[in-house]
């Protein structure tokens, strides 16, 4: 599928659910968010439909997130068949990283070769902070697991807070020195409004990668590792890892942009940003064909927007969905 823009549009990102057992304070409010009642969310052969569909447009790459994709009950049945469906090139998935001990076997048994890890800090303290009660140890015994699984690559998502982690952006660079971690600096983004908790604390990607520089000597700019997202790569001299800097804010990448969004209730959103979803669910459920389905996705193709300067501005006042509820 190709946008109005030149696009060319392969990778559709796939909310599996809007609960979570985090409250990251940057993504949802203190209190949570209330789940949307369990007949408004896709079932399991939906997501299915909605993926066959996509592959017949040319979408060939898909990425399970949520909320917390792990938590949601048949996950790994799901990416299973999602796997076996004909045309897919790459399955991925974006984690909290607390279950990935756990189901990190059952995992990669579905055909999954590559995971993505949040982890916003290596103080157990720390953490406990940002998430709201998060256990440090479960989320870095399912990286350290998944390492020894082979998932390959293993990217760790960090997104730069100078007030929670600005002495620890060297550290998390280190990691790369003896781990093959992928370790990706996220510049923090007004979608919602959970976010504004944590506004102060935003820091563009070129500073943290001179804090880097400063200490450690001169990344080199590497090759784009496996993936489909909008990082920027660069290494340690002998490192065995990568250091990912995604400069969503900064220097925003939408000219590229080769993605959509399903949100767990149903919805094709065409961009993070922008407040336009195109709703699939009630087509599937009053029996539409694929053509149907098809004509949803082109609808949201049409409503695809260049990019979002206005709504990416940081002292936009952020409405709408939260980060939890679309799948970041
Ligand atoms: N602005 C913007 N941010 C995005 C987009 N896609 C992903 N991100 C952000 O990038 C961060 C990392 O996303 P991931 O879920 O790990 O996915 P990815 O980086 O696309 O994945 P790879 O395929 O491994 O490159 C999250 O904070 C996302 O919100 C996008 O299209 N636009
Ligand atoms: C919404 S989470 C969903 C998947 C899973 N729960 C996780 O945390 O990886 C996906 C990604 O979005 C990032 N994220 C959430 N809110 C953000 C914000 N306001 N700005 C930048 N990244 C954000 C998270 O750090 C995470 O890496
Ligand atoms: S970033 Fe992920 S883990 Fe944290 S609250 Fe949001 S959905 Fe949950
Ligand atoms: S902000 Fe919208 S257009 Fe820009 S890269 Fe993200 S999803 Fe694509």
């Amino acid at each position: 599928m190709e946008d109005r823009f030149g696009r060319r549009i392969n990778y559709l990102r796939v909310s599996v659910t809007d609960r979570c057992n985090l409250r990251c304070l940057y993504c949802m409010p203190p209190e949570g968010v209330t789940a949307k009642p369990r007949e408004e969310i896709l079932r399991l052969e939906e997501i299915l439909r909605v993926a066959q569909v996509a592959l017949q447009l040319g979408i060939t790459r898909f990425r399970l997130t949520g909320g917390e994709p792990l938590l949601r009950k048949g996950v790994i049945s799901l990416i299973r068949s999602l796997a076996l469906l004909p045309g897919v090139e790459d399955l991925a998935v974006t984690t909290n990283g607390t279950l990935l001990a756990r189901l990190g076997r059952q995992l990669l048994d579905t055909g999954v070769k590559r995971v993505n890890v949040s982890l916003d800090t290596l103080n157990p303290d720390k953490f406990r902070r940002i998430t709201r009660g998060g256990d440090f140890r479960q989320v870095w015994d399912g990286i350290v697991e998944a390492l020894k699984l082979g998932f390959q690559p293993v990217k760790i998502n960090t997104v730069a807070l100078r007030d929670y982690n600005g002495g620890e952006w060297v550290d998390f660079a280190r990691l790369t020195l003896e781990y093959p971690l992928h370790v990706r600096f996220i510049e923090l983004m007004p979608v919602g409004t959970s976010w504004k908790l944590a506004g102060g604390s935003f820091v563009p990607c070129g500073e943290v990668q001179s804090a880097i520089e400063q200490e450690l000597g001169e990344l080199r700019p590497v090759a784009d590792l496996q993936g489909g997202g909008p990082a920027k790569y660069y290494a340690l001299p002998g490192a065995k890892g990568t250091i990912g800097f995604i400069h969503a804010m900064s220097g925003h990448f939408c000219a590229s942009c080769n993605r959509l969004r399903l949100t767990a209730d149903g919805k094709i959103r065409p961009c993070l940003h922008d407040q336009h979803e195109v709703d699939i669910r009630s087509a599937i459920r009053s029996g539409a064909g694929d053509e149907e389905l098809k004509a949803l996705f082109y609808q949201a193709l049409a409503l695809k927007p260049a990019s979002c300067h206005a709504a990416m501005d940081a002292s936009s006042s952020g409405s709408g969905r939260g980060m939890c509820q679309i799948g970041g």
